[in-house]
């Protein structure tokens, strides 16, 4: 197969201080860079303190603390649990208390804010309706509630000095049997604010075939697929997604190292289906925090973002879970400068990744790469001279 070659890309080092290798990114730099962002759960990414005060607004009586600050680390340290399923647990406490249409608006108009004020400038979130039907909403108004708080949060934060655009992906459980509805769903919002289609949950035991009607009749509409794949199980599991669903981006993805072998001279030979995955440029939807807490990467450091980066994959960063991971765009970013050595030109590099990987129209991205990205990077670079 084949052995990889040509330009090795600047993110390939490992961080080596000895060796006078690049300083790592200041904090405010990384802040103030613009960042793209494919992959967030709405109900992974509650500030602690709404969840109690919507605890208590509509009486879900089980958070294990009601203090909000004792409540953030509870997340983080539940979700530390070298398990997907464990992780997935703690999700049972932010969908409870994201059952009316209030609650929903107020989270998704939170969530595009927080995303602005970290330099977020472009975002697709993604949430499962299902989940939210407890109190007898319909799948619609769940939608609709998301919806019109994406719009308000954005308003907000341009009012505050930070443009966003938020996108919104309907996920379907994987280990339910909603897919086809949630499906449907899309094609119906997809001039509304509803930019795909996701699969999340438990994966090993449930291969994105399952779904496979659901899959089929997207494509016949044209809507975009994305699809947790190769996080928790391996490479059958990716292959199902981009063989036979027709998946356009792989969520987290991780697993395609397995099909790379690391030679002893230092080379990579890449596996047919790694190859694929890198010739038809699958962007890949990298949480390098999420991934270690769930027990998918070992650490910053060993995580195969730094191999698939250097290979030139279609990587991209993200958060997946900012409450369960505590983290933030800035926060992943800072941990691979510090990993990898990263820099701005690593940073925009990624970015502009994310954006050709972006569910909008391809005038809408093309727009935001040349007259928001470049140009702030551009500056940026200029300052930190
Ligand atoms: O990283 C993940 N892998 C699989 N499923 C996930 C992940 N993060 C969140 N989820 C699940 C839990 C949420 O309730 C659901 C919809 O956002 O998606
Ligand atoms: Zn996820």
């Amino acid at each position: 197969m084949s052995v990889e070659t040509g330009p090795v890309h600047p993110a390939s080092a490992p961080r080596d201080p000895a060796a006078g290798s690049r300083a790592v990114l200041p904090a405010d730099v990384v802040r103030r860079a613009p960042k793209a962002l494919l992959h967030d759960h709405l109900d992974g990414g509650l500030r602690p303190q709404t969840i109690v005060e919507l605890a208590a607004e509509t009486g879900y009586g089980k958070l294990p603390t009601t203090d909000a600050e004792e409540l953030g680390r509870w997340f983080v340290e539940a979700a530390d649990s070298g398990s997907l399923v464990r992780y997935l647990e703690t999700f049972a406490h932010t969908v409870g208390v994201m059952q009316t249409p209030e609650a929903l608006a107020r989270v998704a108009s939170e969530c595009a804010q927080d995303l602005a004020a970290d330099g977020v400038v472009y975002a697709e979130v993604r949430f499962a309706p299902e989940l939210h039907v407890e109190r007898g909403l319909a799948l619609t108004e769940v939608v609709e509630a998301v919806l019109a708080g994406f719009r308000e949060g954005e308003a907000a934060a341009a009012a505050a000095g930070n443009s966003i655009r938020v996108g919104t992906l309907l996920t379907a459980m994987r280990t339910a049997a909603r897919s086809r509805e949630i499906a449907e769903l899309v094609v119906v919002y997809r001039d509304r604010g509803v930019v795909g289609f996701d699969i999340a949950g438990a994966e090993a035991g449930f291969p994105p075939s399952r779904h496979q009607d659901a899959f089929d009749y997207l494509r016949g509409e044209s809507c975009h697929i994305t699809i947790h794949a190769g996080e928790a199980f391996g490479l059958p599991s990716i292959h199902e997604a981009v063989a036979f669903c027709g998946c356009d981006r792989l969520g987290h993805g991780v697993r395609i190292v397995d099909d790379i072998t690391i030679e002893p001279d230092g080379s990579a030979t890449l596996g047919r289906l790694a190859r694929y995955v890198r010739d038809q440029r699958i962007p890949l939807e990298m949480c390098p925090t999420s991934n270690i807490q769930t027990g998918a990467a070992p650490s910053y450091a060993e995580h195969p973002i730094g191999l698939l980066t250097r290979l030139r994959f279609r990587v991209t960063v993200n958060t997946d879970n900012r409450l369960m991971s505590g983290t933030s765009m800035s926060r992943e970013f800072l941990a691979l400068s510090e990993a990898f050595g990263w820099g701005l030109d690593d940073m925009r590099w990624v970015t502009i990744n994310a954006l050709k990987s972006a569910f909008i129209p391809f005038d809408e991205r093309l727009a935001l790469i040349e007259q928001v990205v470049k140009p702030r990077y551009a500056a940026l670079a200029a300052e930190t001279l």
